[in-house]
């Protein structure tokens, strides 16, 4: 068997063809969603995805903020910008690039954000939300490894998912998205602690491989014809991507969500979606008062 594509590049470029149109909508009634940002300190991986965010941005006529501090920047620093940005009316969203450099209490940040801004899901309340099943921002990743599966058709219902790893931006929110009503998997999150992982991949429909370990997952802990996300994001001598799936892992998955391809641009694609789906939301709040 070889695997079909879970193609994020095309899935998302239909999402923001979408949202070109939303946009156009929202200025129409004089709301121009604008994204925030705030990067700190110079990894150039997190530079590239700032940069990234800005030209999906421009493509549906999402307005952008840019804010940078280095890396040297204190805590009180970085707290002044967010601030800066939950009074500026012409940000409606933003995020802060994660992760921040060491010392750097990041909760205590995201704390700070005006939830409404919220445009990664990551706030406390937007997570607060997401488990008591209040609307809100999702969080970026998750949902968009939900909308791939959609886009192609790929069953999430009923499911047996296998999450393994329990970082902020998709391990720990990623069941809380699965197991809603309206995607009513089934979810075993797997982690460092986790006894025989190979038993747990092997019973999964599908895996959402986001442990930053490369090649974790090899073709012999794959059912045949699964799902295979791979998100993990290592790096070789020469700075290419190794994800946490071993390519030989096509050759008995049904679908596989390639990295680079995959579930990176539909990150990207979400973070749009929840910038206007906030504008939306304040349009109208807006009308009806
Ligand atoms: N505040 C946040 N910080 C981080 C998040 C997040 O959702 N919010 N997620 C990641 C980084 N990230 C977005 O910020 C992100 C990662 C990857 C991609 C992407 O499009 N990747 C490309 C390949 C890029 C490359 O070659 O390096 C792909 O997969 O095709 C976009 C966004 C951590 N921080």
């Amino acid at each position: 068997m070889t695997a079909q594509i879970l193609d994020g590049k095309a899935t998302a470029a239909a999402i923001k063809s979408e949202l070109t149109a939303r946009v156009a909508a929202l200025k129409e009634r004089g709301v121009t969603p604008g994204l925030g940002t705030l990067l700190v300190g110079d990894d150039p991986g997190s530079r590239w995805y700032v940069n990234g965010k800005h030209r999906d941005c421009a493509q549906v006529g999402i307005a952008s903020i840019q804010r940078e501090l280095p890396d040297t920047a204190t805590q009180e620093d970085i707290e002044a910008v967010v601030r800066e940005l939950n009074e500026n009316p012409e940000c409606t969203g933003y995020i802060v690039q994660l992760p921040l450099p060491k010392g750097i209490d990041a909760n205590r940040v995201l704390e700070l954000m005006d939830p409404d801004k919220d445009a990664d899901g990551l706030h406390p309340m937007s997570l607060g939300r997401l488990v008591l099943g209040i609307e809100g921002p999702l969080p970026c990743t998750p949902y968009g490894i939900i909308q791939l599966l959609r886009h192609h058709g790929v069953e999430i219902k009923g499911a047996n998912v296998v999450v393994v790893g329990r970082g902020i931006t998709i391990g720990r929110p990623m069941p809380l998205v699965l197991t809603r009503k309206s995607e009513n998997a089934t979810v075993t999150q797997c982690h460092t602690g986790t006894r025989d992982l190979s038993a747990h991949l092997r019973q999964a429909d599908i895996i959402v491989a986001a442990a930053g370990v490369p090649h974790l997952i090899r073709p012999e802990d794959v059912k045949p014809g699964a799902a295979v996300l791979d998100v993990g994001v290592s790096r070789d001598e020469d700075g290419k991507i190794v994800g946490d799936v071993h390519p030989d892992v096509a050759e008995v998955a049904g679908w596989v969500a390639p990295n680079p391809g995959g579930v990176g641009p539909m990150t990207r694609a979400q973070l749009l979606v929840n910038v206007v789906e906030a504008a939306e939301r304040a349009a109208s709040a807006g009308s009806a008062a």
